[in-house]
């Protein structure tokens, strides 16, 4: 499966903008022959949190339109990032997840809130699992911060995801937490993880880019630098069952002890 992680540098609070971007970037990568295109976190508005009631998008009808089209035009997978969910008066971070007929096949909203950044403040959290699949693969999806809390991955895994999918706005001053995390996670879970960082800063924060793309094995197939790019991988999802026959880490776990 071929991947392009699109690493923007999101332009603060202005959705129209950042779709622009999104689509010049995205068609660009579409020269590549990608499979599967992903965004990063809350990429249309940034964490343009106080405004979001003038910029959320009513019950994502906007990043449907948008993800599903391209979808359908150029036959491909879209991890679309997150973007503000408006529904009643309540706005989530929720993914939505495309296939390359253009339907949205997933929405899956950030169950743990970053209190660093105050989303607790002006989010609701999910309350539901990330699981879908792409091409026939089985994959979950997670937000940012979920990649702190390895029993919710876990739990993805144990109901057979393979590919673990994560857009992050990660700021650069926690790099190191960054990579380290999403190895761990890759070696514990025996999984490929694929995550698309932001690029760029808002008013409070410098992000890490750093987008990684990381094999069952935690070796690092793929990272960006600091700025805005398009980062491609290639995975080979055969060797995911060849790891996991190397060493047998599912069965040798003892539920019945923790
Ligand atoms: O956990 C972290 O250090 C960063 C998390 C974050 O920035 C987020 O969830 O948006």
């Amino acid at each position: 499966m071929k991947l392009a992680l699109i690493q923007l540098d999101i332009v603060f609070g202005n959705p129209e903008k950042n779709k622009q971007n999104a689509q010049t970037l995205i068609e660009h990568a579409i020269k590549q022959s990608p499979d599967t295109v992903i965004l990063p976190e809350l990429w249309t508005t940034g964490y343009d949190l106080t405004r979001l009631n003038a910029i959320a998008d009513p019950n994502a009808a906007d990043i449907r339109a948008f993800a599903g089209d391209l979808a359908k035009k150029y036959q491909i997978n879209i991890i679309a990032g997150s973007v503000a969910k408006q529904k009643g008066d309540k706005v989530t971070n929720t993914m939505t997840v495309f296939n390359r007929k253009g339907e949205c096949i997933k929405e899956y909203s950030k169950v743990h809130l970053f209190r660093l950044m105050r989303e607790e403040r002006y989010m609701e959290a999910g309350e539901a699992d990330g699981l879908f699949s792409i091409d026939d693969v089985s994959a979950a999806g997670f937000i940012c911060y979920d990649i702190r809390f390895p029993e919710w991955l876990r739990r993805h895994v144990l109901q057979g995801a393979k590919l673990l999918f994560i857009p992050a706005e990660w700021p650069a001053p926690r790099l190191d937490h960054w990579r380290t995390l999403l190895t761990c996670r890759a070696i514990e879970n025996q999984a490929f993880v694929i995550a698309c960082n932001r690029a760029g800063s808002d008013p409070e924060n410098q992000f890490a880019g750093h987008s990684l793309v990381i094999s069952p094995w935690g070796e690092i197939l793929a990272e960006a630098g600091d700025k805005e790019e398009i980062l491609f991988a290639d995975i080979d999802i055969a060797s995911i069952d060849a790891i996991r026959n190397r060493i047998p880490v599912f069965e040798d776990r003892r539920p019945e002890l923790y």
